[in-house]
């Protein structure tokens, strides 16, 4: 049975076509840096021995739907291509980051699902509209697959009222389900249940902070290997600092922008979801660009990069305790797993927590699991790479 999953993200579309008969991958890619002006295609295809053939294109994708016409022009290459029927494709995952109060679990997209998704736009305004977008363009171009959503919300739905309610009137939440849901749940679920099995600590008692950053940023504890609390909220908005959203910010900054400068409800919206974090703190919203800035002294990257890791140093501090102690910290995602520098300035001050990372070990790129943390770290730190496209591929098999 051949599956394709669509991971879309805010910034870039990931896909991976499987063989899930023994969970072969056919072909992988992602296309990045959506939006910005010089986009980049990698597209992988591997023969049954896993030997690697990579194809690499600059080219600009100013949004998702040229970046999944480009991906499906590869997928059917007369020369490259891996698929020559799309009807060789039984079932398309696609990773949809909000389903709301609909959906705590993978789901067959069906007419009335493609609604849901398409009305709770507005709390993930970044993301379920390309999710939507690659929905749409899978049901034309692959007609007999079935189309399967896997929600980034699914795996916090274990959270605590403590954690998941926000302090406002019970009508808000009875009604209209104004919670804290929490994104990425697909990636913490992923690289938690295997830094457990690592560890040697699968259905044991286990205390693990996971860190995916990304170009939208959260962070999850998991306590015996269930989410207990995670750093996104009612959207993908809260938290940590990100590319290009501002993450935690007093509300009241909100009725500031308002009153003092008569900024319209979507003008603020655009501007704490577009044109914030790194992007509007030091100008670039690429982690890349901004450690080749951080290397050359540049005052705003280092500023961001301060301000970007106390974040993340904070919610260790906030997990720890809710979690009576802690046993693994996780980093994951495109900066969490290629970014020393990150890694070593989120870890910096925190031997008082018994958390200390080995900068030698420490300075990789992660391509399978890695541990950074130095020999007299009561805390393990990992690295271990994300396959979102794999855990989605999975759950679709299961479910149908
Ligand atoms: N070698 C690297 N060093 C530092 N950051 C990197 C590196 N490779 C990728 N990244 C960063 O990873 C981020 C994208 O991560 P990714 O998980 O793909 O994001 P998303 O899924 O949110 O689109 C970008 O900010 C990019 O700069
Ligand atoms: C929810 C979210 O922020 O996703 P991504 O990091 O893929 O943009
Ligand atoms: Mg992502």
């Amino acid at each position: 049975m051949k599956v394709l999953v669509i991971n879309s993200g805010s910034s870039s579309i990931k896909y991976q076509l499987f063989e899930m008969d023994n969970e072969q991958v056919l072909c992988s890619g992602i296309v990045e840096k959506i939006g910005l002006p010089e986009g980049i295609i990698t597209h992988k295809t591997f023969d049954a021995a896993g030997n690697e053939t990579k194809n690499k294109q600059e080219l600009p994708i100013p949004d998702h739907k040229v970046g999944l016409a480009e991906v499906v022009k590869l997928l059917t290459d007369e020369k490259i291509g891996v698929i020559s029927n799309p009807d060789d494709i039984s079932a398309v995952g696609h990773r949809v980051v909000h389903g709301g109060e609909y959906f705590n679990e993978t789901t067959v997209i069906t007419k009335e699902v493609e609604e849901k998704i398409e009305e709770v736009i507005p709390l993930a305004p970044l993301h379920n509209p390309a999710n939507l977008q690659g929905i749409r363009v899978c049901k034309d171009i692959f007609p007999k697959a079935k189309q399967v959503a896997v929600f980034d919300t699914a795996f916090h739905q274990t959270m605590p009222e403590r954690a998941f309610r926000y302090a406002i009137p019970e009508e808000l939440y009875q009604k209209y389900g104004v919670r804290s849901y929490g994104m990425h749940g697909t990636s913490h679920k992923y690289v938690s249940a295997a830094a457990n099995k690592y560890l040697g600590k699968e259905g044991a008692s286990s205390r693990i902070i996971t860190i995916h950053l990304g170009n939208g940023c959260s962070m999850a504890a998991v306590k015996d290997g269930r989410c207990i609390d995670t750093s996104m909220g009612f959207s993908p908005l809260a938290g940590l600092m990100m590319g290009t959203r501002s993450g935690d910010i007093d509300p009241a900054v909100i009725f500031f922008l308002e009153n003092k400068l008569n900024m319209k409800t979507d003008e603020i919206y655009d501007l704490l979801n577009k044109k914030s974090g790194m992007l509007g703190v030091a100008g670039a919203s690429d982690m890349r660009d901004i450690e080749d800035r951080f290397v050359e002294g540049d005052t705003a990257a280092t500023r961001a990069l301060d301000m970007y890791t106390y974040r993340i140093k904070k919610y260790i501090g906030a997990y720890t305790a809710a979690m009576n102690g802690l046993d693994a910290i996780v980093f994951t995602a495109g900066v969490g797993e290629n970014d020393a520098g990150v890694r070593r300035l989120s870890m910096q001050g925190l031997e008082g927590l018994g958390i200390k990372i080995d900068l030698e070990k420490n300075n990789i790129r992660a391509k399978k699991i890695e541990e950074v943390q130095a020999d007299t770290s009561h805390v393990k730190i990992l690295v271990v790479p994300t396959n979102e496209e794999l855990e989605i591929a999975q759950q679709a098999v299961n479910l149908l």
